[in-house]
């Protein structure tokens, strides 16, 4: 099914319960995202980039609207299917480098357990070599830079087989150098056909997506 997006959503809103009653963070979203590309969800802070990328993942539910992951309709889909969309075909990053991982184990353990998590077993060595860590193999990860940290988050994704990876604000939390690390992870993962969607505020990295979703005030601008 070339002609079909990897994500179609339309007439998508997302409300979330307050004290104050219901506020709409995501108004009538309608955009897709291609296969293989790199998607930028851009916008500033509260622009509900976050709140997206969650509906995205399979990890909220919206509001209203439709969310069509691969061509299947998925907001009506019960909790265990939407676990098994999550847990076969998505991967999510988030910013905090060692959110995303396991302190206790070394870099390597983190991605068999990584790959353990989706059922798969997988070649760390490959994916260390890939991601130029092949010498911090049996390192704790307070030895390794947020970058390589960040790096070896998006291996975990690869060691759980994950076709889309979606990565919340992955630079926001490095200096410029590791950042560069990432962007040039981004790169590799998407010339490797992985599609990729990143919420972003980061102009480097917005100038990197061949896709970009600019929001603004919870709407998607035109
Ligand atoms: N759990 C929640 N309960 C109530 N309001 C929320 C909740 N999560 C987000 N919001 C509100 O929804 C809007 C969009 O938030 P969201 O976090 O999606 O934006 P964002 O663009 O990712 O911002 P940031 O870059 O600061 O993370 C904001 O007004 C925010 O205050």
């Amino acid at each position: 099914m070339p002609d079909v997006p990897m994500f179609q959503l339309d007439g998508v809103g997302v409300d979330y319960p307050t004290p104050a009653g219901l506020v709409t963070a995501v108004h009538d979203a309608a955009f897709t995202v291609p296969h293989r590309e790199l998607t930028v969800l851009a916008g500033p802070s509260g622009s509900g980039k976050s709140t997206l990328l969650r509906v995205l993942g399979l990890v909220d539910r919206p509001s209203r609207g439709s969310v069509c992951f691969d061509g299947t309709e998925t907001t009506n889909l019960g909790h265990r299917s939407r676990r098994l969309l999550r847990r076969d075909h998505l991967g999510v990053v988030f910013q905090q480098p060692l959110d995303n991982l396991l302190e206790y184990l070394s870099v390597e353990d983190n991605l068999h357990a990584a790959a353990r998590s989706a059922r798969r077993a997988c070649d760390a060595a490959a994916i260390l070599a890939r991601l130029g860590l092949a010498h911090t193999a049996d390192w704790r990860l307070t030895a390794l830079s947020g970058g390589q940290q960040q790096r070896l988050a998006f291996g975990c994704e690869l060691a759980r087989g994950s076709a889309v990876i979606l990565a919340d604000e992955p630079t926001s939390q490095l200096d410029e150098a590791s950042a560069d690390l990432v962007l040039e992870t981004l790169a590799d993962l998407v010339a490797d056909e992985f599609t990729v969607v990143v919420a972003s505020h980061d102009d480097r990295l917005i100038a990197l997506g061949s896709h970009v979703v600019r929001l603004r005030e919870g709407r998607v601008a035109a």
